[in-house]
């Protein structure tokens, strides 16, 4: 049995950061933009106004008057230029006129005629938005995982096709003789498949694009028949038939298909029967059956190469372990290092995590009650209330 960390390194070696192709912007959220974007222009790309009021000139004082000579809308410039005692009626995103310093808020003059008078108390602000305050033409986002905001600021640098790693194809399927799709009506000794839907949701929130492919019985024939309907993915997931028992077929049958393994077993509990290898131009993941360890499992490997897959920088694929303070005592943990299914409560200067009762591998509604993964490193002795930990958000 082989460490999580050396699994991860095996699993991480399998998978390469894919191509780059331009989407539209509308289509960039969530997709890994690898390369810095350059803005083509300043922002704003003129002496804007920031208020609805009068562009002026000088720092005018309470009782001051000046004649209005010209309007100035966003979209709209006013080409004249402004002398003293003059003003230019302005709205908030038009060009600042020529000879402008300062707009005066509207709420801050009353208006008779052409001609204005600077009320007291006035605001002293500028008003004004100086033109690149926001960015210059050549400044540049950083490589990132596109989010609603960065979307917005690449438009207002006028790139309409992000250049993005291509979505990893992740091909996923669950399988058992006693699985059938939810909504259908299981035999006596079937349950529902449902480790495929979190794998899913997980997969399609890193950045994949996922197929979910029909669960295969547990015959040499049907695997074989599945497997090849993965053709073309960049990872195949399996879930289940992974352990010893005589219908755990899955490498046997992905071996006949050129699977070349990279491991099989971890000392990691749950999850102890993962395998890992190449198959053709995929990586394959041969997760455990047991529904929190295959999710578990998910978190820790799967996710983190779909994010290499996506091109992500190599010290950001995988999940940072964070600090908290342990609730209560915990047992040392055996030969395998624990991922326990665990909540976190608020402390003073570190989350307070308390571990679930429970931590049998089926249970699911034990996972999705807990917040966290308490990361106990194998051979770790006893812990008491108080010590800092480790531990994976969920
Ligand atoms: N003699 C041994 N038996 C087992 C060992 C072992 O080392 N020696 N390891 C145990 C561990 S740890 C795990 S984890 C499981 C994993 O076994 P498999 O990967 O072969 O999984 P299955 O046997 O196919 O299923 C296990 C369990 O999970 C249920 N299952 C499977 N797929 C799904 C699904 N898509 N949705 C919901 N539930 C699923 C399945 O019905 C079984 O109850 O092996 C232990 N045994
Ligand atoms: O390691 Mo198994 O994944 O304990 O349930």
């Amino acid at each position: 049995m082989i460490s999580v960390e050396e699994a991860l390194a095996q699993c991480l070696a399998l998978v390469a950061p894919l191509p780059v192709e331009p989407v539209p912007l509308a289509q960039a959220c969530g997709r890994y933009m690898p390369h810095p974007a350059t803005a083509t222009r300043d922002q704003p790309p003129f002496a804007a106004s920031a208020m609805d009021g009068y562009a002026v000139q000088g720092d005018p004082a309470a009782g001051d008057r000046f004649t209005v000579v010209g309007e100035a809308g966003a979209g709209h410039a006013w080409h004249g230029s402004l002398g003293p005692l003059q003003a230019a009626r302005i709205f908030t995103g038009a060009p600042l006129p020529a000879g402008a310093t300062r707009v005066i808020i509207q709420e801050d003059v009353t208006r008779d005629g052409d001609v204005i008078t600077v009320q007291p108390g006035a605001d002293t602000g500028s008003h004004i938005r100086p033109a690149g305050q926001d960015f210059r033409a050549g400044d540049t986002l950083s490589p990132r995982l596109l989010r609603p905001n960065d979307l917005a600021l690449l438009a207002s640098m006028n790139v309409p096709l992000v250049p993005v790693t291509r979505r990893p194809v992740v091909a996923i399927i669950a399988t058992g003789d006693e699985l059938v799709m939810p909504g259908e009506t299981p035999g006596p000794d079937q349950i529902i498949a449902s480790n495929s839907f979190t794998i899913k949701a997980l997969a399609e929130e890193a950045g994949a694009e996922v197929r979910l492919l029909p669960i295969a019985r547990d015959t040499v024939e049907a695997l074989t028949f599945v497997l090849g309907l993965a053709e073309g993915a960049d990872i195949i997931v399996t879930t289940g038939g992974a352990s010893v028992g005589d219908h755990d077929l899955v490498a046997q049958v992905a071996e006949s298909l050129g699977l070349q393994r990279a491991f099989w077993k971890i000392a990691m509990r749950p999850g102890k029967p993962l395998m890992a290898g190449r198959m053709g131009n995929a990586a394959l993941l041969g997760l455990p059956g047991n529904p929190v360890s295959s999710v578990v499992c998910a978190h820790l490997f799967l996710l983190p190469m779909i994010r290499a897959a996506l091109g992500l920088p190599a010290d950001s694929v995988a999940p940072e372990p964070r600090p908290a303070f342990l609730a209560q005592d915990v047992g040392p943990t055996g030969p395998r290092a624990h991922y326990m299914r665990a909540t976190l409560t608020q402390g003073e200067a570190l989350p307070l995590i308390t571990p679930a009762d429970r931590q049998d591998s089926s249970l699911l509604s034990v996972l999705s009650a807990a917040d966290a993964l308490l990361i106990r490193p194998a051979g770790d002795g006893p812990r008491r209330a108080g010590e800092r930990v480790g531990y994976l958000p969920l």
